[in-house]
């Protein structure tokens, strides 16, 4: 078990707009060190625990500490300015008539040497030192995002709390500058919270994530974790497209067109979506009307034809219609496959890829077993 004091801990925290509560009861953890994503769809409660960390806004109910030292209750309060938290929103407006340098040096305190070596260290970290004296409008984005990240990182805050930061930069930008981004941070240390709705923003930054709905933490854990156990079917389907399949447990087992699942966490005579992302599902082709041999992983294959193929720029994504009740099933392919429109083919989807959750409207998650 880890001894590590978490940088940031935030328990129990509610805050509640016109009687309706927006966050509700929310705990976490970052660590030192490391970038947590505070993940999920708009509207869902993400800002609004990021403002009530930076202190600007209040909680109704809960605690935060930073180094295990309590900052904030309900009775007690540290000014945000006395947090030492980073912020850095998407709208990061640099101060225009102030140069690159004395927008850097802007919270700064010491003596000028001092400052002007702090600088000029995060600008050569931005790869911007070339622009110590150049004035914001002088930029691209791009370059004035990174200026708005060295001010943020100036004071050597111990958490950065960022909102949608990358939100504002074009596609291809935003992706170089995620990842400088992320060097910058790691070599300076900060423990990051990072707000987005966007389920690749967070794969690609977080050492962890912790998924919020409705104003709640649904699952908390490493990427991996979260996509290859999501814990139910809405946190599943965020991460990527998915294929249901729907049976009727009987006994231990639920029938499906591609063979029996094991299913014993289930009450007999439910109903239960058995869910594979598309890339798990594997295609085979029509030998004259038969399909491959089933096997313990992949099942028994069920027959389909493919209705749409498309390429997508690194994988294929294949609609198949499925013989045994018409629902469309699919699947992507890691190369060019573009099969045509009436195609027979045989689906088989992977034993230990699948998740099996309660139809909507029944009961509680389990994962699949067998
Ligand atoms: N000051 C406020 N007064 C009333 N309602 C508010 C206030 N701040 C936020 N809300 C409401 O709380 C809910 C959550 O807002 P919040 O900005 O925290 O969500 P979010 O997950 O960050 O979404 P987004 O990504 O769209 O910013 C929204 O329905 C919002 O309208």
């Amino acid at each position: 078990m880890s001894t590590t004091t978490p940088r940031l801990e935030i328990r129990n925290i509610t805050r509640a707009f016109d009687g309706r509560r927006v966050v509700d009861d929310v705990s976490f953890k970052v660590m030192p060190g490391q970038v947590t994503c505070l993940l999920g769809p708009s509207g869902c409660g993400k800002s609004t625990t990021l403002r009530v960390i930076a202190g600007v806004d209040m909680q109704d109910t809960g605690e935060i500490y930073i180094d295990g030292k309590l900052i904030c209750d309900t009775v007690f309060r540290v000014p945000p300015e006395r947090r030492s938290v980073g912020l850095m929103f998407q709208d990061f407006a640099l101060f225009p008539h102030l140069s690159v340098a004395e927008n850097v040096a802007f919270g700064l305190s010491g003596s000028r040497a001092e400052k002007r070596a702090r600088v000029e260290e995060l600008l050569r970290r931005v790869d911007l030192g070339r622009y110590i004296d150049d004035y914001p409008h002088q930029l691209s984005g791009g370059e004035q995002q990174r200026v708005a990240l060295a001010r943020a990182l100036a004071p050597r805050p111990k958490i950065m709390l960022m909102d949608e930061p990358f939100s504002g930069l074009d596609n291809r930008l935003r992706d170089e500058i995620r990842d400088e981004t992320l060097r910058v941070l790691k070599e300076e240390g900060a423990a990051v919270l990072l707000v987005t709705h966007e389920p690749d923003e967070a794969m690609r930054m977080a050492d962890e994530i912790a998924l919020m709905r409705r104003g709640r933490i649904v699952q908390q854990g490493a990427p991996y974790n979260l996509y290859n156990a999501p814990v139910d079917r809405a946190a599943a389907a965020f991460f990527s497209d998915i294929n249901v399949i729907r049976g009727k447990v009987q006994g231990l087992l639920t029938e499906t067109p591609f063979g029996q699942f094991l299913t014993p966490a289930m009450p007999d005579g439910s109903e239960v979506d058995i869910i594979i992302r598309p890339q798990h599902v594997k295609i085979d082709f029509d030998r004259n009307g038969r399909g491959p041999n089933p096997t313990p992983e992949d099942g028994v294959p069920a027959r389909a034809v493919v209705e749409r193929a498309r390429f997508m720029g690194s994988e294929s994504l294949v609609e198949f219609r499925m013989d045994y009740d018409g629902t469309v099933l699919k699947a992507t392919v890691p190369a060019v496959f573009l099969p045509k429109p009436g195609t027979p083919m045989w689906l088989m989807i992977r034993r230990d890829r699948c998740f099996v959750f309660p139809s909507p409207g029944q009961g509680r998650a389990a994962q699949v077993a067998g």
